[in-house]
């Protein structure tokens, strides 16, 4: 099955003084999502942003916003993250006790559920969830930081995901290092969605749109 190729800018890695700016910017630049990391101090060492921002950036347009709870526990949260304008809410399979009471929570607020492993999480952790899921998110670094490089072993993964989601109308996304030198190798594993933080906003602002269209074609390339 042939999924749509979707390049998701998060906004972790963009000027964090100027988000509106950034986000409107990457949107400018062709993403076709914007991808947005909720990190809680405690799930992931690291703190990032909370509903409030996700609800600034939202009258920015309709775009796809895509959200990543790195947080727990998630279920507190998701109905925040529901209003504050997510289209797709993902929490992560080692997060919650109860990931399949999650996706139904999330697809009970109207939105689409997404579940993220981690680099040490096999994929048969989702197997029983896919039938709640709209996105499978294999994380391709450890999660807590942008910058990082890209664990090539996830291959592997994401090509197992591929292998078990089968048919099923469900995204498959990479985050962590991807690149224009990455995105083929996901690409070519089976991945149709692709986060990528500091491979766009790295650059300067008149930068992203040949940042965002080069991880395009490097993933349409993987797929040959
Ligand atoms: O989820 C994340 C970190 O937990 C980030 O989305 C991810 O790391 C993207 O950043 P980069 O493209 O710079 O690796």
């Amino acid at each position: 099955m042939l999924r749509p190729i979707a390049i998701a800018p998060s906004i972790l890695a963009a000027d964090g003084g100027d988000l509106s700016a950034e986000t409107q910017a990457a949107i400018e630049a062709g993403a076709d999502r914007i991808h947005l990391d909720i990190m809680d101090g405690h799930f992931v060492p690291n703190l990032s942003f909370g509903p409030a921002v996700v609800a600034a950036l939202r009258p920015l347009g309709d775009i796809h916003f895509d959200t990543h709870l790195m947080i727990a526990p998630c279920d507190p949260f998701l109905e925040a993250f529901a209003e504050a304008g997510s289209d797709t809410i993902t929490v992560h399979a080692e997060a919650g006790a109860h990931l399949h009471r999650s996706l139904q929570a999330i697809r009970a607020l109207g939105k689409r559920a997404g579940v993220a492993i981690n680099p040490a999480t096999p994929a048969v952790a989702v197997e029983h969830v896919l039938d709640l899921a709209d996105l499978v998110l294999c994380m391709t670094v450890n999660p807590g930081f942008g910058g990082q490089r890209f664990i090539a072993g996830m291959t592997d993964k994401i090509a197992a995901l591929c292998a078990m989601i089968g048919d099923r109308p469900i995204d498959i996304e990479v985050d962590g290092g991807i690149s224009q030198e990455t995105a083929g190798l996901a690409a070519a594993a089976g991945a149709n969605v692709f986060v990528a933080g500091s491979s766009v906003f790295g650059g300067a602002r008149d930068t992203y749109a040949g940042a965002i269209a080069g991880i395009r074609q490097a993933a349409e390339k993987g797929r040959d």
